[in-house]
């Protein structure tokens, strides 16, 4: 660590937290990961996003060395799964994992961290997860957003450098997601890694840096929340059509495509500021509205235009 991250508690964002090349996993006849390269720098957060059997949970199993690969390489950081697992430099949070009934949220964690030769302290633990004043409390009668907390504080014992979650908010209602994520964002914030799935698009818009779409086991798209939406780019502009003939729009910068719907005119266009502004300049922007471009179209022409390809 260097002198300032020693200070700070921060640590350094540089080398490679998670490196999947050609991986492929398969489950009998199910191929369930299809050659799968993912590299993930250290200090990234990352989401992987993927429709129901994508091959999500495959690749965080394999990542934690709980699932064995069939082929290709897996590293974290800087070494293999087990190797970083097993020195606590890897934190996870799995679907469905059960809390140990009658006992204290402070016993479980006190318990968890007497597994790890070199634990983060335990108020820190508690006061990172938001759990300081439910310490006392049984951790088997928690709400389920308090027990994802917990969960979040086990995954929090080894003082990891990497957090791996699993559908981390899945069932959870919106306020218990927020509360989640802003207790894991500033985890993340110290300079630590966090590679969560998810099926929410909004949270992986919202909290990813970058957002690794997979399906079929593979990597589909790789980017920003504002790439991937750019990357289908694909909007539609309406507008009152009047008495204006339709044809005569087809040339606007921008439109690759003229539908007429009733009274409406419909645009679809690669280039939504665009054509809106010569639509401005030509004086026929009556009623308009722009629809699309957000990150659920892009997700849907991603995983729904992969469709049939045979993989
Ligand atoms: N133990 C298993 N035996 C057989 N097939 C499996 C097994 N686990 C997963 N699969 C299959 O592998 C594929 C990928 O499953 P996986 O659970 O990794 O996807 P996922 O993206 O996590 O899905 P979800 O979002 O529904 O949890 C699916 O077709 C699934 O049915």
């Amino acid at each position: 660590m260097t002198q300032e991250s020693l200070v700070s508690g921060r640590r350094p964002r540089t080398g490679s937290a998670v490196n999947f090349s050609h991986v492929t996993k398969s489950y009998g006849d199910v191929h369930a990961v299809s050659g799968l390269d993912l590299a993930v720098d250290r200090g990234e957060t990352v989401a992987l996003l993927g429709p129901n059997g994508a091959g999500k949970s495959t690749t965080v199993g394999m990542l934690l060395g709980l699932l064995p690969h069939d082929g290709g390489t897996i590293g974290l950081l800087g070494t293999d799964p087990h190797e970083a697992v097993h020195a606590g430099r890897v934190g996870a949070m799995l679907q469905d994992g059960g809390l140990i009934p009658r006992v204290t949220v402070r016993e479980l964690v006190e318990f968890v961290r007497g597994t790890y030769a070199a634990p983060m302290e335990l108020g820190r633990i508690l006061e990172t997860a938001r759990l300081t004043e439910l310490a006392g409390r049984r951790a088997d009668k928690l709400s389920g957003g308090q027990a994802q907390r917990v969960r979040f504080a086990l995954a929090l014992c080894g003082n990891p450098e990497l957090i791996v979650l699993d559908e981390p908010t899945a069932a959870l209602d919106v306020t218990s997601r927020r509360e989640l994520w802003q207790t894991m964002a500033a985890y993340a914030a110290l300079g630590n890694t966090l590679l969560f799935s998810t099926h929410y698009l909004e949270e992986a818009d919202e909290y990813a840096e970058r957002i690794v779409v997979i399906d079929r086991g593979r990597v589909l798209a790789d980017g920003t929340g504002a790439e991937l939406k750019r990357s289908v780019g694909g909007r539609t502009v309406g507008i009152d059509l009047g008495d204006r003939d339709p044809g005569g729009f087809r040339r606007l910068p921008g439109v690759t495509g003229v539908e007429v719907r009733g009274a409406r005119l419909l645009l679809s266009t690669d280039d939504a500021d665009l054509t809106v502004t010569e639509l401005a300049r030509l004086g026929a922007l009556r009623n308009v509205e722009v629809t699309g471009g957000g990150l659920e179209a892009a997700f849907l022409a991603l995983t729904g235009a992969d469709a049939g390809s045979g993989v």
